[in-house]
């Protein structure tokens, strides 16, 4: 299951006061209002100046009171922080509201001539009927409003039947109605939590379905990055860092397919340490470890120009992949590398042309016509290397293709 099927009961609890208060506020200060100075016009003529206007006053500010309230409760969010205490004071008001009506209706009824007091009626019970569209969300809060502003003009007019006999009538059909509206209430109200908990329901798999898409597409960035990672494990040489002769393959290939297209020529140097069995028998594996990941160093600092490719092509040897490289320009980096591994002066007592570590290298060029693989671009190499290890080593050789090879220095 991906989602909760069912709103939690305080969710859909404060969900209720959250609406109530959303639609309610507006409609509550209106109708209110509107029935105030309805009441004012009609009891004008017959009940005390001042007394119409302190009870005119005292409702104004218990309609502020109510509607500041809910202002704050919405800012505040407190129907989701205290949703009891807000209830409760949402129930409270809406009782308060409620007996400034009824009692209202019990003061005036023997004040006013009995149409007025019915007229006065008629608008209390509308501004009732009207409530039922919002105030139902919260069923407790319409009920407290309803018996408290119908209830009481119900039984006063029962009670009061033999001052008028309608009022019997009158007590009656407020209590029949009273009852219906509780009913519809019932049903208005099971409609909205209804509501509420799809529209919940909704949000909630949106809300799944949003974070599920994050995931994935988090597993997704996860999964390139190991993939990268394994790419990069699978061509890189573990003791020098250098790609690997998988890696010099797959850049070969494509150098060789631009050289074509570029008409540029390709070239590439083999490089072989001199003598190295021996230099590991003397100075022991570890220290020609050593060796080798000094010599990739120096390789690298010697190549600088993009789409150059350093690689470690077997045990003890070495390849330069240089993309655009002429045969002489590729002789001169060769040349770069001889002087810095010289340089580097790595002692090799056990090395028959020289006191330290020297490399032979075999350089091969492919002119852009020639249609070469990078297999035939290696033995072309190797052959190149061949030469120099038979020429005495520390030695550059180039084959530079189709033409004969010729030993650089020997
Ligand atoms: N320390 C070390 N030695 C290696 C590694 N890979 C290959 N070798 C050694 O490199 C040596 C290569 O020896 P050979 O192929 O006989 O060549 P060489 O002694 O260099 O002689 P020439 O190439 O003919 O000058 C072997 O002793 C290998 O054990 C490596 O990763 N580390």
């Amino acid at each position: 299951m991906i989602y909760q099927r069912h709103i939690p009961r305080e969710e859909l609890f404060s969900a209720q006061l959250e609406m109530l208060m959303q639609n309610g506020q507006m409609a509550t200060v209106v109708a209110n209002l509107v029935g105030l100075v309805a009441t004012m016009g009609i009891f004008w003529p017959f009940v005390e100046f001042t007394s119409i206007m302190l009870w005119g006053a005292a409702f104004l500010i218990l309609l502020l009171v109510r509607s500041l309230s809910m202002s704050n409760a919405l800012v505040n969010h407190s129907y989701r922080t205290n949703p009891r205490g807000l209830f409760w004071r949402l129930i409270l008001g809406s009782a308060a509201t409620g007996l400034v009506w009824s009692s209202a209706y019990i003061f005036a009824a023997t004040r006013v001539p009995i149409t007025m007091q019915y007229t006065f009626l008629l608008l209390i019970v509308m501004i009732t009927a009207i409530s039922v569209g919002f105030s139902v969300i919260v069923r407790e809060y319409f009920i407290s409003f309803l018996l408290t502003a119908l209830w009481p003009i119900a039984w006063w007019s029962l009670v009061h039947y033999w001052h008028e006999p309608y009022n019997l009538l009158i007590g009656l059909v407020l209590l029949a109605f009273t009852a219906v509206l509780i009913v519809i209430c019932d049903r208005v109200h099971r409609t909205f939590r209804n509501m509420l908990a799809l529209n919940w329901e909704r949000e909630t798999m949106a809300r799944e379905l949003g974070d599920m898409a994050g995931s994935l597409r988090d597993r997704n960035r996860q999964l390139r990055d190991a993939r990268r990672q394994l790419t990069d494990l699978a061509n890189i040489d573990e003791l020098t860092g250098l790609g690997n002769r998988r890696m010099v393959n797959t850049a070969l290939k494509a150098e060789i397919n631009r050289a074509r297209r570029t008409a540029m020529p390709l070239s590439v140097i083999l490089l072989d340490v001199d003598y190295f069995k021996a230099y590991n028998d003397t100075y022991g594996h570890p220290a020609g470890d050593e060796v080798l990941q000094r010599l990739a160093d120096i390789m690298q600092n010697a190549t600088s120009r993009a789409g150059e490719v350093v690689g470690r092509y077997g045990g003890e040897e070495f390849i330069l992949v240089l993309p655009g490289s002429s045969p002489s320009s590729a002789m001169r980096i060769a040349e770069r590398l001889k002087e810095f591994i010289a340089e580097a002066a790595i002692p090799h007592g056990e090395s028959q042309v020289a006191g330290h570590i020297t490399v032979s290298q075999g350089v091969a060029t492919v002119q852009a016509d020639a249609d070469v693989t990078p297999e035939d671009l290696i033995k072309l190499a190797d052959t190149a290397l061949y030469k120099a290890k038979a020429s005495g080593r520390d030695a550059i050789v180039l084959e530079d293709a189709p033409r004969q090879p010729r030993v650089a220095e020997a």
